[in-house]
C-alpha cells in the first residue's frame, strides 16, 4: 500500500540530524504511531542523493527484529522532500541511555549489555549474510543509531552510510567513514572498510555502554589513530564480569584476522549462555 502525507498527523519533532528532521507521526486511519524522516533532496549533491537512495533501498530489503523496520517512502515533488516511513522506537536511543547514566552516576546492568551484544550481533549477522547475495556494511554503528523498543530490546537504525557489497567481489568499500571514536585500525590506516570493521565498532559501542566512555579517545585524530593502532584500553568497570571483558577484548583485537566475525560472535557459547532461558 502506498501512503499520502495526509494519511498522517504530525505529533512531535523527535530530533534533527545531518540528513534532515525526524518526526513522530500517527496514521489517521490505523492510529499506528511511526516515525518519518523528512529529507530535502533539492539541494543535495548527486553523491548525497545516491546515499539517500541507498538507505531507502537497503532498509526495504532488511527485515529483522533488531533492525528498525522500513515501511514506505513518500516523495513530495513540490517541496522536493522525501519522507521515509520507519518503525517508531519509544525507548529512545543508547546515546541518551549513556548520558542519563553519566548524569545520575549509575551504570547499565550486565544483563542488558549481553542482550545488546547479542541483538546487535544478530542484526549485523543478517547484514553480513551472503544469502541475499550481497553483504551490507552498516559503517556507522554508534549509540545514537541504536534505538530501544518498549520492552528494552534494541534496534539498529540509520543506514545512511551503509553500503552493499557485491558478494562476487567480497571484502570492502571505501575508507574513512563512521564515527571517529569507533574507527577500526584498518580504516585508520586507510585500508578498506569491511565486515570486521563493523565488528570493531560493535565492540566500541558495547564497551562504551559499560564504561560510559569509548575505549579509545583523544583530542585529535592523530593521537586517536595511535591509541587505536596499539589497541590498549582500560578494563570495563569491575562490576562487570571477566567473561564480558574477554568477549569485548576479542572484538577490539587490532589484527582483524584474529577478530571474530559476527557469525563467530553470535554463536559463541558465552553469548548463548547469557540469553534469557525460553520458558
Ligand atoms: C541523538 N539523540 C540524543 C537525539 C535526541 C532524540 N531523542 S532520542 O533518544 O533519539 C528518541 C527519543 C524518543 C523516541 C525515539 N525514537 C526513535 N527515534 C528515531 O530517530 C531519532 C533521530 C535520529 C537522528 C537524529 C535525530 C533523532 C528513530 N528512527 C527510527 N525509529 C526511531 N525511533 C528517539
Amino acid at each position: 500500500m502506498s501512503y499520502k502525507l495526509n494519511d498522517f498527523e504530525v505529533l512531535e519533532l523527535i530530533g534533527s540530524g545531518s540528513f534532515g528532521s525526524c518526526y513522530k507521526v500517527r496514521n489517521r486511519h490505523t492510529h499506528e504511531v511511526i516515525v518519518w524522516k523528512v529529507i530535502g533532496y533539492g539541494s543535495l549533491s548527486e553523491e548525497k542523493k545516491q546515499l539517500l537512495v541507498t538507505e531507502v533501498s537497503l532498509l526495504r530489503d532488511l527485515r529483522h527484529p533488531h533492525i528498525v523496520r522500513y515501511f514506505d517512502r513518500i516523495v513530495c515533488k513540490e517541496t522536493k522532500q522525501l519522507y521515509i516511513l520507519i518503525e517508531y522506537c519509544p525507548g529512545g536511543d543508547l546515546a541518551t541511555v549513556i548520558k542519563t547514566c553519566l548524569r545520575n552516576n549509575t551504570h547499565v546492568e550486565e544483563r542488558f549489555v549481553w542482550r545488546v551484544l547479542y541483538q546487535l550481533g544478530s542484526a549485523l549477522q543478517t547484514c553480513h549474510s551472503w544469502f541475499s547475495s550481497t553483504i551490507i556494511l552498516h559503517r556507522d554503528i554508534k549509540p545514537a543509531n541504536v534505538f530501544l523498543d518498549d520492552s528494552g530490546n534494541v534496534k539498529l537504525g540509520d543506514f545512511g552510510l551503509a553500503r552493499k557489497l557485491d558478494a562476487s567481489q567480497p571484502g570492502c568499500v571505501e575508507t574513512m567513514v563512521g564515527t571517529p571514536f569507533y574507527m577500526s585500525p584498518e580504516v585508520m590506516k586507510g585500508e578498506m572498510y569491511n565486515s570486521k570493521s563493523d565488528v570493531w565498532s560493535l565492540g566500541c559501542l558495547v564497551y562504551e555502554l559499560c564504561a560510559l566512555k569509548p575505549p579509545f579517545h583523544a583530542q585529535n585524530i592523530k593521537d586517536l589513530a595511535y591509541k587505536v593502532s596499539r589497541g590498549r584500553f582500560d578494563r570495563i568497570p569491575h562490576y562487570y564480569s571477566d567473561s564480558l571483558h574477554r568477549v569485548l577484548s576479542s572484538l577490539l583485537l587490532v589484527n582483524q584476522e584474529q577478530r571474530p566475525s559476527i557469525f563467530d560472535l553470535v554463536c559463541h557459547p558465552v553469548i548463548l549462555s547469557h540469553l534469557p532461558s525460553v520458558s
